[in-house]
């Protein structure tokens, strides 16, 4: 099998005596689009940070390219196009001179400058000053910088963060292209799965520096299927949540009459139901929903959604 273009083993990271990152396992595959995603806190930038050699883990592995980062970080580096948060750029400068700064300190052929422009879509504007940009556009000119010397692999924090929906939609259409027509891997931070959900064919979801998901998209789409929830309408919330939890299904109350109860099968439901009968709750209404891909998104990135924790003093009750 091929080795993926960067993997991490054992990654842990420390900030004083505060654990970021925790044996922190990732793969991500060579012309994939990778979405690193996670709340705000998580360690999103903590992992870029490292896979950039900016920061030095604590323990564990990183490897790009094949080759252990901290051994041979020049040569692999210079493979790697990098965006961090808002890009560095000279503002009274035109998009295309700062291009220019940029090109001669790597000294390449001047072409190159017309071929990124073009790449990310700024060739009409290349000639206003960087002020007059919208936020964007700036974000395209920090990906036009990242893509001069024509790295194999780009590394982006939040490209997304804090544009409007036509920049978001924007940068979705020039992800994709730097994929499927320039063969870049491209490997990107983001907050928001539903921004991110049609463009990436992997994610990793970090929460409190753990992975909780890593994979194709379709199979955490799968893991969406699987995820069944029953709304349930009763005429005594708590009686029935008690019955509920005792059962041991994770269950969220939404309001005063009804319940969202996480089932495995549809005939849960029907035990379900009757056990509540049974125990003399009313049950008005029932009805079966699969999550959406940003619910169990967030099932994986909160503070447990679902109250699990058994009431005891139910069991004799139960046992009647
Ligand atoms: N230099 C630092 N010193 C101490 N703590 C830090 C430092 N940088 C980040 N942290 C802490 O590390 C944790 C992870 O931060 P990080 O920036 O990696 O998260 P993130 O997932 O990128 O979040 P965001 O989207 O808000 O940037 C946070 O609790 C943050 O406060």
């Amino acid at each position: 099998m091929k080795e993926p273009l960067i993997s991490t083993h054992q990654l842990h990271c420390r900030y004083g005596a505060l654990e970021i990152l925790k044996d922190l396992d990732l793969d991500i595959p060579e012309g994939s689009i990778y979405g690193f995603l996670g709340p705000n806190g998580a360690g999103k930038t903590t992992t870029i940070r490292l896979l950039l050699g900016l920061l030095k883990p604590t323990a564990g592995t990183i490897r790009l390219f094949g080759m252990e980062l901290e051994r041979n970080r020049v040569q692999v580096l210079q493979r790697v196009g990098a965006l961090i948060e808002t890009p560095s750029l000279y503002r009274h400068l035109s998009g295309r001179d700062n291009l220019e700064v940029m090109r001669r300190m790597l000294g390449l052929k001047k072409s190159r400058i017309d071929e990124v422009l073009e790449i990310v879509r700024l060739r009409q504007d290349a000639h206003r000053p960087v002020k007059q940009y919208s936020l964007g556009m700036c974000q395209r000119l920090g990906i036009a910088l990242a893509l001069l010397p024509d790295p194999e692999l780009l590394i982006l924090d939040e490209p997304t963060n804090g544009l409007d929906p036509s920049g978001i939609r924007e940068m979705r259409e020039l992800l994709k292209d730097l994929n499927q027509e320039h063969g870049k891997t491209i490997f990107l931070s983001s907050h928001l799965l539903s921004e991110m959900e049609k463009t990436v064919t992997h994610v990793g979801i970090l929460h409190q520096g753990q992975l909780r998901f890593q994979g194709r998209i379709q199979e955490l789409q799968k893991a969406t299927q699987q995820a069944r929830t029953v709304e349930v309408e009763v005429g005594n919330v708590l009686l029935a949540k008690e019955i509920l939890l005792y059962l041991g299904h994770a269950v969220e109350t939404l309001d005063n009459q009804r319940l969202r109860v996480a089932v495995q099968e549809k005939e849960e439901a029907a035990a379900l139901n009757q056990f509540l009968v049974e125990g003399g709750v009313a049950v008005y209404n029932l009805a079966f929903s699969a999550q959406s891909l940003e619910e169990v998104f967030l099932s994986m990135t909160e503070l447990p959604a679902f109250d699990s924790s058994a009431s005891l003093h139910l069991q004799p009750f139960l046992q009647a």
